[in-house]
């Protein structure tokens, strides 16, 4: 069991709180000024990733007691503990062991008795022959084809991470292969995908952690549906739908042929799945090796996180960069930017990774929180977001942390598209950085010839605060090991910070009640008689819907 505490009780909280007071009006541009040695000091450098961090507003003081904060909150406790296989996910009575997935030193790892590695591996020695048979066309759809296309059907953790993974993957891809995914049950998304697919050539994959979520099962229906009205016959389903799925029994009831399930463990949270089973989709469309190299450069960050000291390890110093905004700044987001059009999802990603793992507002006794827990998380690649969001970044009244990513080396370099590409991602930080004074605005118009009435009436407008801060986080190349460290890095960054916040970061309780009040409204949805049992609300709306939906449009 982990030692409880209260966040606010910590003795670093209270040091943080007073050191705060000092040095929140200080500007990040005269900390560079003061102390030459700040580049050196706050980065950190992990195989091909550097993590910059001296663009945010702390000091060596500020760094030392975010450092006590995790260390008097049990970090390396709870580190031990998440490695060794403890329940640490208590509120569901699981351990929590997306590590020993990708664990590619094989040592034992015991949950209840049991070494989970033997399993680990048998899954992934079926899922490199499955993909390997479908790859090389051996593995046949039935009237004799080769499959061309792979839908996998799920949602929430069973989508976000495969579709993620293989967009940024994409120049790994095996030709003539194409991935689809489909996750909403609005049925225009199964719909728009089966209207570019054949069924003889097409492997539905039906992922769903528990087998009985809603959207999902609600899809797979259909799209079996499709695949028996478009001539597929019952006997022809084993060859076209495969499951990734831990519960076995709903899996047979579907239909699928159990030699096409395959299988992970409670263990697996959901949204910590895309290296277990439900990386199927993955493993097929770059092929196992490529597959086996995400998981080696997951399990390389572990190692690193596991053994690195806390003031040497990447995961924990973005959690503490995060903790000092989210805390002691009061900053409500985080933006993740990176500058990879392939990792377009990435922050898609993390938005579930951390929002769902972190959205918490009860400690790990039960007991109502009273500081900031999870951040909100949001972002889009760079340079797209530069033309949307960043004048709000830049200009507006809220202060808004943003991690900056970007590849050393394009995976399609073309002209001169990535070097213009970067110049854009050190311009930003900088200019976040530095701001610009009104003086320096005012100068700018005296030389671009304003008269002196309209210097001092734009000079307001054209300035910027700066003091903006920004981790940079500059790789090599988005390989797929590096994309799996670079995954676990941040995974690594959520765990360390619910430890530090005392909540559990890994149940999602509170996607719970939408899902009940929609199996209960849904019964009601089915016939046209008027709806009472609700507040006014929900049944005006309710009552609305049912009659404009009997009128034509
Ligand atoms: O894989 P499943 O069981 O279909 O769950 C899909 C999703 O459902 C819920 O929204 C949550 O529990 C998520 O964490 C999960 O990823």
């Amino acid at each position: 069991m982990l030692a409880n505490h209260r966040f606010t009780d910590l003795p670093a909280y209270a040091q943080l709180q007073a050191h705060y007071d000092v040095l929140k009006d200080r500007h990040l541009r005269d900390l560079f000024a003061e102390d030459a040695q700040r580049f050196d000091k706050f980065t950190r450098r992990f195989e091909d990733i550097l993590l910059d961090f001296s663009k945010n507003r702390i000091t060596d003081e500020t760094l030392t007691l975010l450092l006590q904060l995790a260390e008097q909150a049990g970090l390396t406790d709870a580190i031990g503990k998440m490695f060794s296989g403890d329940k640490i996910n208590r509120t569901e009575d699981r351990a929590v062991l997306h590590v020993a997935l990708r664990n590619r030193s094989n040592t034992p790892i015991i949950v209840e008795g049991q070494d989970v590695m033997p399993e680990v591996n048998q899954v992934l020695d079926r899922m490199k022959s499955f993909s390997e048979r479908v790859r090389s066309g051996e593995w046949k759809g039935y009237t004799g084809e080769t499959i061309t296309d792979i839908v996998n059907i799920g949602i929430g953790g069973s989508d976000l991470g495969p579709v993620m993974v293989t967009e940024a993957l994409k120049p790994y891809a095996k030709e003539g292969l194409r991935v689809h995914f489909v996750s909403n049950v609005d049925g225009v998304h199964i719909y728009e995908t089966l209207q570019t697919v054949r069924p003889e050539s097409t492997l539905f994959l039906i992922a769903s952690k528990t087998f009985t979520t809603q959207e999902t099962m609600t899809n797979a229906q259909t799209a079996r549906q499709w695949f028996l009205e478009q001539g597929g016959s019952e006997g022809d389903i084993a060859r076209h739908f495969a499951a990734l799925s831990t519960n076995r029994s709903a899996v047979e009831k579907f239909g699928i042929d159990p030699d096409n399930m395959f299988g992970f463990w409670d263990w697996v949270g959901g949204r910590y799945s895309l290296w277990s089973a439900i990386g199927l989709s993955i493993a097929l469309y770059i092929g196992f090796d490529n597959f086996e190299e995400l998981l080696a450069g997951g399990h390389a960050m572990d190692l690193h996180f596991r053994d690195t000291p806390i003031d040497q390890n990447l995961p924990v110093m973005l959690a503490l960069m995060g903790i000092w905004y989210n805390n002691f700044f009061g900053a409500q987001t985080q933006a993740i930017l990176p500058y990879d059009q392939y990792m377009h999802r990435f922050a898609a990603y993390f938005q579930q990774g951390d929002m769902e793992s972190n959205g918490k507002s009860v400690d790990r006794d039960g007991r109502p929180v009273d500081y900031q827990t999870g951040p909100i998380i949001w972002g889009e690649p760079g340079t797209n977001g530069q033309h949307a969001f960043y004048q709000l970044i830049h200009q507006g009244t809220k202060l808004i942390p943003c991690d900056f990513l970007a590849p050393v080396l394009s995976q399609r370099p073309i002209g001169e598209h990535h070097t213009i590409l970067m110049a854009n991602f050190f311009a930003q930080t900088e200019a976040l950085m530095n701001g610009k004074t009104e003086e320096e605005a005012a100068e700018e118009l005296r030389k671009s010839g304003k008269s002196e009435e309209d210097v001092q009436a734009l000079a307001p407008f054209k300035m910027f605060s700066g003091n903006r801060p920004t981790n940079s986080i500059l790789f090599k190349q988005l390989t797929p090991r590096t994309l799996g460290s670079l995954i676990a890095l941040y995974e690594h960054k959520i765990f360390t910070q619910g430890v530090i916040w005392d909540i559990f970061s890994f149940d999602q309780w509170g996607v719970e009640l939408g899902k009940q009040l929609a199996s209960r409204i849904l019964p009601e949805l089915q016939d046209d008689t008027p709806v009472s049992s609700h507040d006014s609300s929900t049944n005006g709306l309710m009552n609305a819907f049912k009659s404009m939906r009997n009128t034509t449009a």
